[in-house]
C-alpha cells in the first residue's frame, strides 16, 4: 500500500515547475563544461526564471507559515516534498504498521565515488526516512543520534530500496532501523534514536 504523504500532490502549479527543476539540476550536472551548450544564454534563462519567482514570492515569515500549516508530513522536504526540486523525491510503501520502504533511482547530481551515492546523501535519505516510519508507526520524534555504517558504494542508475522500521518505543525514546538495499544486498544500514517532541512551528 502506497503511503501517501502528500494527498494534494498535484501535476500542476508548484509541483510541475519542481519536477522541471530536477530536469534541468539533473541536466545541468550532466552537461558539464564539455556541453554544446551555449551556457552564457543558459544562465541567462535561468536568472530570468529565478527573477520572475523572486519578484513575485511571499515574505519570508509568511511562506514559513504556510509550509508548516498541516500536521505531520510536509509538502516542502527535501526527500520526499513536491515542492522541493533537491528531494529525489522518495514515495514510501507500507510493509506492515512499523515498516516503510521506498525504491528509487538516483542519479548524477546525488554522486559521491564514482557512479555511486554520496554517503551524505544516502544519511539524508536514512534520516527522513526513518523519521517517517516513526510517523507511520504512531510515535514520532527528533532525530538525537543517527549511527550508519557504509557497507559497499550504493549505486547510482539503478533502482535502490530505502527502508525503515520502528523497533521501540520507550518513554519518550524511539529505537528506528534502517537500511539502503541494491539487488537485496545492503549497502548502508542505519541505528537511530529519536526523542518524542515537536519543535515549535512559526506563527
Ligand atoms: C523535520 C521535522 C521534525 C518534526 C518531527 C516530529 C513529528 C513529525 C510528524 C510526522 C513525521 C513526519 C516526518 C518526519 C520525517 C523526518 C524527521 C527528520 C528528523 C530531523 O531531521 S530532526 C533534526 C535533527 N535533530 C535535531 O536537530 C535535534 C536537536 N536536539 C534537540 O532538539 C534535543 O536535544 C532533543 C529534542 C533531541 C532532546 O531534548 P529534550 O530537552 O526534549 O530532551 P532531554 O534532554 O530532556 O532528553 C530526554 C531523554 O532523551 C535522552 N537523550 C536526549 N538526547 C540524546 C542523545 N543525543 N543521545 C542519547 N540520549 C539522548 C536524554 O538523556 C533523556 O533520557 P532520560 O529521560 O533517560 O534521562
Amino acid at each position: 500500500m502506497t503511503i501517501d504523504l502528500h494527498a494534494e500532490t498535484r501535476p500542476t502549479g508548484v509541483d510541475a515547475a519542481v519536477a522541471a527543476a530536477r530536469r534541468v539540476i539533473d541536466a545541468l550536472v550532466r552537461a558539464g563544461d564539455i556541453s554544446g551548450a551555449d551556457m552564457a544564454d543558459v544562465a541567462d534563462r535561468l536568472n530570468a526564471v529565478a527573477d520572475d519567482l523572486e519578484d513575485t514570492a511571499p515574505p519570508l515569515d509568511e511562506r514559513l507559515v504556510d509550509m508548516w500549516r498541516g500536521d505531520g508530513n510536509t509538502r516542502h522536504d527535501p526527500v520526499t516534498g513536491p515542492e522541493n526540486p533537491i528531494a529525489p523525491p522518495l514515495r514510501y510503501e507500507a510493509v506492515d504498521t512499523r515498516t516503510i520502504e521506498a525504491t528509487t533511482t538516483l542519479g548524477l547530481p546525488h554522486q559521491g565515488p564514482p557512479s555511486s551515492v554520496h554517503g551524505g546523501v544516502s544519511a539524508l535519505l536514512l534520516d527522513h526516512t526513518l523519521g517517517v516510519a516513526n510517523g507511520w508507526a504512531g510515535t514520532s520524534g527528533m532525530t538525537a543520534e543517527l549511527t550508519l555504517r557504509y557497507h559497499r558504494l550504493t549505486p547510482l542508475f539503478e533502482p535502490i530500496t530505502v527502508a525503515a522500521r520502528q523497533v521501540s518505543v520507550d518513554g519518550r525514546k524511539i529505537r528506528t532501523t534502517g537500511e539502503i538495499t541494491a539487488n537485496g544486498e545492503p549497502c548502508v544500514t542505519a541505528e537511530g534514536l529519536f526523542i518524542a517532541t515537536y519543535p515549535p512551528r512559526p506563527r
